[in-house]
């Protein structure tokens, strides 16, 4: 099992991942001054409480995420605590399969890098990854397999709380689905705005997105609030609440060191080719190699 590490700016959220598959996510607080310490204590608790005595939780290594970089470290000390290895950390630098087409690589959200790898190698291009978290984030990835850029906006709850707190005749409203656009009262008024302007906000952007592209793209939506939103849409779409931890799984794999099995001492990289791109669409089929790792790691 591998451990994924996405540091968001509300909460941590650890995965467990075997095999591309996600087994378990569990969340945390993102707090800007909490040290690897702390985080170490909470994730200690988390892991003891999924641990089975017959089946020791076991990382045989880690991969990394973070637009909190007050934290990155911290969290960082406790990837490599677990697995006794140093983490992956998502970055432009890492082979992720895109080619940067923006003014800075560099200032691009880790996040985004790691919806917009998971969606280029698993969906037909040109595609779009809408992420509904903190911030409401676009990215789109061309038919060349370039990033090349996208949108941020505020997230739906982002907005919603604001609202709340700024407008004096504004409550603070539970999320839930709008049943129509005109509101008739100040709560499904609110709900209208940010449940389904988001849906909106989606169908126009991407049609605007496509005419720039000039041709019609796949659109794959994920985050916490996209449950509310995607059945609002009008444009065809996948809904992956997954997009970014199996984002992680592929990016471990495509830039962790392995150990050779086969012949002693040396290193290999995991599966790529030479342009570092992910070599197929789809996943891969494990080789028998990994199968025998994986069980030995359980
Ligand atoms: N039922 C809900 N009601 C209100 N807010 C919710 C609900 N579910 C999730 N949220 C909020 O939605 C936001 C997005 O959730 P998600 O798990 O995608 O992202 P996050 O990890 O919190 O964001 P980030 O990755 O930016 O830290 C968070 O601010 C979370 O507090
Ligand atoms: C937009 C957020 C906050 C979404 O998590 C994150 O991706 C981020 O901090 N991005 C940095 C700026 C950028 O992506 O261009
Ligand atoms: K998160």
């Amino acid at each position: 099992m591998i451990l994924a590490i996405d540091i968001g700016n509300t909460t941590v959220a650890l995965g467990g991942i075997r095999d591309g598959r996600v087994c378990f996510v569990a969340r945390m607080d993102t707090v800007r001054t909490r040290t690897a310490a702390e985080y170490r204590a909470e994730m200690d608790k988390i892991f003891a409480h999924r641990r089975h005595p017959e089946r020791p939780m076991r990382f045989e290594g880690a991969v990394l995420t973070s637009v909190v970089p007050q934290i990155t470290g911290a969290l960082a000390e406790c990837a490599r605590h677990y697995t006794g290895k140093k983490p992956v950390i998502v970055s432009p630098d890492i082979r992720t399969g895109l080619t940067m087409g923006v003014d800075e690589p560099g200032s691009v959200g880790k996040d985004r890098l790691v919806d917009a790898a998971y969606a280029a190698a698993n969906f037909p291009l040109p595609v779009v990854t809408v992420d509904l978290g903190t911030a409401t984030t676009f990215n789109v990835v061309d038919e060349d397999r370039v990033f090349r850029g996208g949108v941020i906006c505020p997230g739906l709850s982002t907005g919603l709380r604001a609202l709340g707190e700024r407008c004096a005749q504004l409550p603070q409203v539970h999320l839930g689905s709008p049943k129509s656009a005109i509101g008739t009262n100040t709560e499904k008024c609110m709900l209208s705005g940010s449940v389904m302007g988001t849906a909106v906000l989606i169908d126009g952007m991407v049609q605007r997105i496509e005419e720039e592209l000039g041709r019609p793209a796949t659109l794959v939506v994920t985050g916490g609030l996209a449950k509310y939103v995607t059945p609002l849409c009008r444009h065809p779409l996948t809904y992956d609440p997954e997009l970014l931890m199996k984002g992680l799984a592929l990016l471990y794999q495509l830039n962790a060191q392995q150990p050779q099995h086969h012949s002693a001492g040396g290193r290999h990289y995991g599966p790529q080719n030479q342009h570092g791109r992910a070599r197929q669409r789809y996943p891969r089929k494990r080789t028998r190699c990994e199968r025998a790792d994986e069980a030995r790691t359980g």
